[in-house]
């Protein structure tokens, strides 16, 4: 049927019901009252029609159609309807050569500029640095949970925290609390929960994720506040910190979907995820305040020997001799580390895993290395009997397959899929994107892996082979590779991460073979960080390592 005849088709059946609705008002009176009714319709169908014109028009334009009230969001929508939010973005980001424009519903906060263009990234995040702040709207949307901490401050309030950190992070006592940490944990923690599940057998199914995030929250609840929560023992207990923490990161998230005016209308009235926020906060708080008491007693007692960050920032004194940081300064900056470094590294590690298990032919190669080292330190054995093999720091170095394999795993996956910051002055990007002043802009960094114009036609298969040079790990661009952010606010924590990560695959891999469970379904969570939705359901097996006493 043509638009015009489907036009009177419905014009006749309002009129019918029109006309029998007011049948007692005589004949005069029913097409008085038509009258108006069809020209209504008339003025529905033009304006109908020239929406759809205009969407169309949009659509060749900027890529996605634009409608009335609630711009490009049904494109989002059915875009969610195929299950996986980046895969969209990226097929989106692909069709319009690496930036657009996404135009949320009027009122809201959805309106921004995503790209995946590395001149782009290399424009915002180090060539022009200082336009593109993290902003007033994240630092609002995330300041309950972040206060004053690294991760929302930006000007001289970021400034003094990196230049702190940067420091321990570089420091020797450091790096040697972050690596006798890690082979407690390891050794004592999570290689025992491993063997449990081992000598199961097949009915050992265990998460690996879960395990691994969990090894990697006590590690930076050590690093951060010099405290165990244990959140990795036999058992896999609940720890109220632990889940006080996720509860109160999971709330925040869920503000970002929701426009500000609403959620601080929620916050007011405690209910809703400001509700769980609020009550999760207060636990959180309650862990991190009862710590920084006891930690500020050990060190004005001239205990203070430790080095992990509270300490170190506890120590601090200003030009007056007084403490250079009041108690909810430190909780902040404790806070923000556990944040960056808890679940980055765990989720690329469950990534990693999933990974080899669809791909033998690299796991055959990270063994070789491994076991390649092993015999090494057998070669140079000085006759001593090692109960237990544990990898020393300059083995971890020397795994460089391992590395490449790690950097590949985040380049497919990487652990903040996409990352936000605000403009605050009129910009050009170098594609030629016009940005003005308050503009949001995202970068894709999972779709920057997927992007043949960056990594070539085989950028969506697993080669860790791309990453060596004679066998060397090659680093590549942080604005190519962005899976740690680069410029001024590149991550404090990459070193750290990847010796973490080094660790604990090589030291699981020279024990067991993980078999992923099969049909275990996989897909990423829509969640500031890439967590498996379903989390990694694996079995463990031992392997035969000819000789080596473990
Ligand atoms: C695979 C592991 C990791 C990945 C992929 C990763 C990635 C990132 C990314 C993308 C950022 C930028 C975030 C933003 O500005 O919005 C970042 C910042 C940061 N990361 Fe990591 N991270 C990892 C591990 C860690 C660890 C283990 C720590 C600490 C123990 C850490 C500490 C930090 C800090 C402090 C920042 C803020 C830097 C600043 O704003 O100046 N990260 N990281």
């Amino acid at each position: 049927m043509s638009a015009a005849a489907a036009m009177d088709a419905t014009a006749v059946s309002h009129n019918t019901t029109a006309a029998l609705g007011s049948a007692a008002a005589g004949a005069g009176g029913v097409l008085a009252g038509l009258l108006p009714e069809v020209q209504t319709l008339e003025l529905f169908v033009a304006v109908s029609i020239f929406v759809a014109i205009h969407s169309l028009r949009q659509r060749r334009s900027q890529g996605l159609p634009t409608w009335p009230l609630v711009g490009m969001l049904p494109s989002l929508i059915l875009g969610l309807r195929g299950g996986d939010m980046y895969e969209w973005i990226t097929d989106v980001l692909k069709s319009r050569g690496g930036t657009f424009t996404f135009r949320g519903p009027w009122l809201t906060n959805l309106h921004c500029v995503v790209t995946a263009d590395p001149r782009n990234l290399e424009h915002l995040l180090k060539a022009r640095f200082g336009s593109f702040p993290k902003g007033p709207y994240f630092r609002d949307t995330v300041h309950d949970l972040l206060g004053d901490g690294i991760f929302g401050a930006d000007d001289e309030v970021w400034r003094a925290q990196r230049k702190a950190a940067s420091l321990e992070f570089h420091s020797a006592e450091f790096r040697a609390l972050t690596a006798s940490s890690l082979v407690e944990l390891v050794h004592r923690r999570l290689l025992p929960v491993l063997a449990e599940s081992e000598s199961a057998g097949a009915g050992g199914v265990i998460d690996l994720q879960d395990v691994l995030l969990r090894l990697t929250f006590d590690n930076v609840c050590m690093i951060a506040f010099g405290a165990d929560p244990g959140c990795l023992s036999q058992g896999l207990p609940e720890i109220p910190f632990a889940r006080a923490f996720e509860d109160a990161t999971e709330a925040t998230t869920v503000r970002f979907l929701t426009p500000t005016a609403v959620w601080r209308a929620m916050r007011a009235l405690g209910v809703g995820h400001e509700r769980v926020l609020q009550r999760s906060l207060a636990g959180v708080d309650e862990f991190a305040y009862d710590v920084i008491r006891r930690r500020k007693e050990e060190v004005e007692a001239g205990r203070g020997g430790r080095s992990d960050l509270l300490t170190v920032f506890t120590k601090m004194r200003g030009e007056d001799g007084r403490p250079a940081y009041s108690d909810k300064f430190l909780r902040d900056i404790c806070v923000n580390f556990i944040l960056a470094g808890r679940d980055t590294s765990s989720v690329a590690l469950a990534w990693f895993f999933w990974l080899l298990d669809r791909n033998p032919r690299v796991e055959e190669r990270i063994v070789e290395e491994i076991e390649g080292i092993v015999a090494a330190r057998k070669a140079a054995a000085t006759g001593e009997v090692e109960e237990e093999l544990v990898f020393q720091p300059e083995e971890v170095k020397r795994m460089e397959y391992l590395h490449a394999a790690l950097s590949e795993a985040l380049r497919l996956y990487p652990s903040v899929p996409v990352d936000h910051k605000e403009v605050v002055e009129d910009e050009v990007f170098p594609d030629g994107t016009v940005l003005k002043k308050g503009t949001k802009v995202i970068y894709a960094m999972y779709a920057m892996g997927r992007m043949e114009s960056i990594w070539g036609e085989d950028c969506r298969e697993y080669k860790p082979e791309r990453w060596l040079r004679d066998g060397r790990f090659m680093s590549e661009s942080a604005y190519k590779f962005t899976a740690f952010n680069g410029g001024p606010r590149l991550c404090l924590g990459k070193d750290f991460a990847y010796y973490q990560m080094k660790f604990a695959a090589a030291s699981i891999l020279l024990r067991y073979r993980v078999h992923v469970v099969p049909g275990h379904p996989v897909a990423p969570k829509i969640a500031l960080t890439m967590y498996m939705k379903h989390g990694l359901k694996v079995t463990l097996s031992k392997r035969d390592n000819k000789g080596s006493k473990l």
